[in-house]
């Protein structure tokens, strides 16, 4: 389709109202905001002066390409003057430690956190003693030691908590469209600047006591600080092996979590579904876990929950500089906003899109249109525990369906569009079906 319009052109949006533009209206109610102008305006349409939403594959996946180059994806839950040439460094120092995470994140250590990843499930699972719980608390209480365990295998004490306390005060800040510089005088700007602080301490002495005990590093890394210890070529330094921690643990707490309250409650409300997924459980014969490829039909079934809700429902990035996107003029510090969400429940790329239908992804003839399926974004800052986010579920629902009978009452729970898209207020009980567990 050839447009006539002029790249200058700023998309169409509603006007909102006087002074306060659409922040009400989008705070309100997000999805239903940016539904309605949705259908409205079409796929590309402006929020405010600054801020346009894309909600077409195409441009969403150029736009996810060119990050880092023309866009920067750096985003903080304060009010921060972005300076582009420290974002530009930013990004540099974070990508090198990237590259070098990426290695300790694809091979041994995903192995060998894996075979750890047993007993804290069953920690974390039968500290509730079949209490009706929050599924959302009990998840992020085994995202967070998991990924610190990932992170920092044996070394990990603590860590979990502070993990927690940075996470639970970034909530409340990412609830608004509005942003609050540091200096705000605000109990929850104090709080989340004391936590992040007490993060950032946590790990520097995780990484010191690690130095100062084993100067020499293993043979086998075992977690992910041993990686990036021994990095050469360059060398990471204490600053970048810090900022990778930390961007990895946080990035592996929330979202992960909130996508395992998902997939309980599938398995809660699902019996069909559950069937399947304790099946292929129950037929694997061996004593270590397996791996993802000998669990097609959980595979599946988490495939559709990440499609159905992506806890990462709303995405930006802000433009670098002067650019464009497809049609559209962008200028520097224009931001934009695409949500995984709409676009995984469109009609136009997705038959009957709001049905859970694992079958659409056990059939090999059968492939998304392309860039309609980003549960872990796209482009040089895909997510980089894509694979060890999937094996991490996998595992969870297979240790759940095996060892555990899941009731709940409230499986009909509403969607809560947030920071992050989790279930509102979704309880289970958590019964172990092994004797003598659980009555701790
Ligand atoms: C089901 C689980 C997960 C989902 C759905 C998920 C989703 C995502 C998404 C959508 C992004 C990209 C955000 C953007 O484009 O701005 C992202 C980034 C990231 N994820 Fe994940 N994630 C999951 C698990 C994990 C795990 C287990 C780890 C840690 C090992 C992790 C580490 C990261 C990091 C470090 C980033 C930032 C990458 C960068 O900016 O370079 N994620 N994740």
């Amino acid at each position: 389709m050839t447009s006539t319009r002029s790249s200058t052109a700023r998309p169409p949006g509603p006007k909102g109202r006087l002074l306060v533009g659409n922040t009400l209206d989008y705070d309100r109610d997000r999805m239903a905001f940016l539904r309605r102008c949705h259908q409205e305006y079409g796929d590309v349409f402006s929020f405010d002066d600054r801020t346009i939403v894309v909600l077409a594959p195409d441009l969403v996946h150029d736009m996810l390409a060119r990050t880092n180059e023309d866009f920067h994806s750096e985003s903080t839950p304060i009010a921060t003057r972005i300076d582009p040439e420290r974002a530009a460094t930013d990004a540099q120092v974070w990508m090198t430690a990237r590259r070098k995470g990426w290695h300790g994140l694809s091979r041994t250590v995903s192995h060998a956190h894996s075979a750890r990843l047993h007993p804290l499930f069953r920690r974390t699972l039968d500290e509730t003693g079949g209490r009706r719980v929050e599924v959302l608390d009990v998840m992020e209480q085994f995202a967070g030691r998991a990924t610190a365990d990932f992170c920092l295998g044996a070394d990990s004490g603590g860590v979990p908590e502070v993990l927690t306390e940075n996470v639970k005060a970034i909530e409340p800040l990412g609830g608004s469209s509005q942003l609050f510089p540091a200096w705000w005088p605000s109990k929850r700007i104090r709080r989340f600047l004391r936590a992040r602080e007490s993060t950032l301490v946590v790990i520097t002495e995780k990484i010191r006591q690690r130095q100062a005990s084993s100067p020499a590093r293993p043979e086998q890394p075992q977690d992910l600080l041993d990686v990036l210890l021994a990095a050469r070529d360059p060398e990471l330094s204490e600053l970048q092996v810090q900022r990778l921690l930390r961007g990895i643990m946080l990035a592996a707490y929330g979202v992960p979590a909130s996508a395992l309250t998902w997939l309980v409650r599938v398995l809660a409300t699902e019996p069909e579904l559950r069937r399947r997924v304790s099946e292929e459980a129950e037929a694997w014969p061996h004593e270590e876990a397996p791996p993802l490829s000998a669990l097609p039909q959980t595979e599946a079934v988490i495939k559709e929950v990440l499609r159905l809700w992506p806890p990462t429902w709303l995405i930006g990035r802000t433009a670098r500089r002067e650019t464009e996107l497809g049609e559209w003029r962008l200028r520097p510090n224009d931001q934009v906003m695409f949500s995984p969400y709409l676009i995984h429940r469109d009609p136009r790329w997705w038959s009957d899109p709001d049905r859970l239908a694992p079958e659409r992804w056990l059939d090999a003839q059968a492939s998304p249109h392309r860039h309609t399926y980003i549960p872990f974004g796209a482009g040089p800052r895909v997510c980089v525990g894509t694979q060890l986010g999937m094996i991490q579920m996998a595992l969870a629902a297979f240790w759940l369906v095996r060892e555990y009978e899941v009731t709940t009452e409230d499986g009909a729970c509403p969607p809560k569009f947030q920071e992050l898209l989790q279930p509102q207020g979704f309880t289970a009980r958590f019964i172990p079906r092994r004797a003598g567990a659980g009555s701790a």
